[in-house]
């Protein structure tokens, strides 16, 4: 055999680092095909867990918190991204604060003795209860978003206003919110922005401490938020001359991209780091302002890359066009495909596979012709019933955004740490579907 024959095999002989970008910082591929985790066999966690299960790492999420906590501004976690208990925990742990945006997701904070004074409270449509159980609670700030609200807060509160700087984040349409004509926030071109912050400066209980703007999700280009910074600046600028008051916070929302497949464009954070201070203290210099702290609410850059989806394969159907291969999950684990055309990618794990890769689309289990996981994923020919599927990139909007559709229980959240699995959310049963049900 001559060396070129052998390298393949050898290569084989190794464990294989995956692409850094889309899988968990300490992701081995064995050369048995399993795949190994913060020193976790994903094959053995599967045979004990069942599946379909969501996997997280906790180095790679703590290190995603360090990076942000690196930065010179406070960092607020969006919880909607991922949120249970020992999340709120771990987040507290770093040193973050957090973004709610609703009364249950405030209620797990608050249940996993997150300091309430570090929870900001967001949202469109906050309900009195929701209000109300913040300012129980002595939640640190509340996002006001409308000019309604204001008029329905109670008793001494800090209060940013969310501004719609009218800046295109360049983003999916669903989840672009940094220009007018949409639901949140309110308007700097309108005129609603001035007209809150004047509101809220005459109630004297409340402490209006900044401004706040998200332009949406999964942004990479850097100078919208650049943009939004200087249009924001302007306005602080203005309500200084109007108010006289210099308002010490301005909030920057989080939206800041991850691939999801490699090669991906993801959001450059050192390039962030270094342009938007620049920005911020020229534009604040032109002004004759002092700059105000930044927060950043990150969600999905925190969580996504930590996380991963286990699939077992159910069936594989060969029609006549192409190849299905159905997983016990699907649309009700992972809607993002469907609502944004998400794209993913998926590995054999457990077993090692020499067949050649083929493009086959791997499908979900709902009853929904449109529940593809993964249109034209790239796997070994072989594939059949039993196999084990890893897709990465699941750690934000996935346990957070799963449904029981067709009545399918939601999966498990196991976190892996050197060399142990914990459940941080144990699988939903059929028992807790009933339990809502009136018999
Ligand atoms: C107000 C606010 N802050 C932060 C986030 C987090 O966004 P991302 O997960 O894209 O960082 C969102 C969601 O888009 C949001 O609505
Ligand atoms: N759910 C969206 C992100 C929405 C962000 C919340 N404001 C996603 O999965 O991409």
């Amino acid at each position: 055999m001559t060396l070129a024959e052998l390298l393949p095999t050898y290569r084989r002989s190794l464990p294989e680092k995956l692409p850094a970008e889309i899988w968990p910082d300490a992701a081995v591929a064995m050369p048995s095909g399993d795949l190994v985790v913060s020193g976790v066999s994903l094959t053995e966690l599967a045979d004990r867990f069942g599946t379909p299960g969501y996997v997280l790492d906790l180095p790679t999420l703590r290190a995603r918190c360090r990076a942000y906590r690196a930065l010179d501004a406070e960092i607020a976690y969006a919880g909607k991204a991922f949120l249970c208990r020992r999340m709120a925990r771990l987040i507290a742990e770093e040193g973050l604060s957090l973004d709610v945006c609703s009364g249950g997701e405030l209620a797990t904070a608050l249940s996993a003795g997150f300091p309430a004074e570090r929870i900001l409270l967001h949202g469109n449509a906050k309900t009195d209860a929701e209000l109300r159980a913040a300012a129980r609670a002595g939640v640190g700030r509340v996002v006001v978003d409308s000019l309604a609200e204001i008029d329905r807060l109670s008793g001494a509160q800090d209060v940013l206003i969310r501004v719609t700087p009218g800046v295109d984040g360049r983003t999916h349409r669903a989840v672009a919110t940094g220009t007018e004509d949409q639901k949140f926030g309110t308007s700097l071109a309108g005129g609603q922005a001035a007209v809150a912050v004047a509101r809220v400066l005459a109630r004297p209980e409340l402490r209006l401490v900044g401004l706040h703007c998200h332009l949406g999700s999964q942004i990479t280009d850097i100078s919208a938020y650049e943009e939004a910074v200087r249009r924001l600046v302007a306005f602080l600028a203005e309500i200084a001359v109007r108010h006289g008051v210099a308002l010490p916070q301005l909030n920057l929302g989080g939206g800041h991209a991850v691939a999801y497949c490699p090669g991906d464009a993801a959001f450059d954070l050192r390039s962030f780091a270094a342009r938007i201070p620049r920005v911020l203290s020229d534009e604040c210099r032109k002004h004759g302002l002092l700059p105000p702290r930044l927060t950043l609410e990150p969600g999905r850059a925190i969580a996504a890359r930590a996380g991963l989806t286990l699939y077992r394969v159910v069936t594989v159907k060969h029609s006549s066009t192409r190849t299905f291969v159905a997983v016990d999950g699907g649309f009700s684990d992972n809607p993002r495909a469907e609502l944004y055309g998400a794209r993913y990618t998926a590995r054999l794990v457990g077993r090692f596979s020499s067949a050649q890769k083929r493009s086959m689309h791997v499908v979900g289990r709902h009853c929904e012709a449109g529940d593809v996981l993964i249109p034209d994923a790239h796997l070994p020919s072989d594939i059949r019933a039993g196999d084990l599927l890893a897709v990465p990139c699941t750690g934000a909007y996935h346990h957070s955004m799963a449904s029981t559709y067709n009545l399918v229980p939601r999966p498990p959240v196991l976190a892996l740490d050197d060399g142990a699995a914990e459940l941080w959310v144990r699988r939903e049963t059929e028992e807790d579907l009933l339990r809502r049900d009136t018999p």
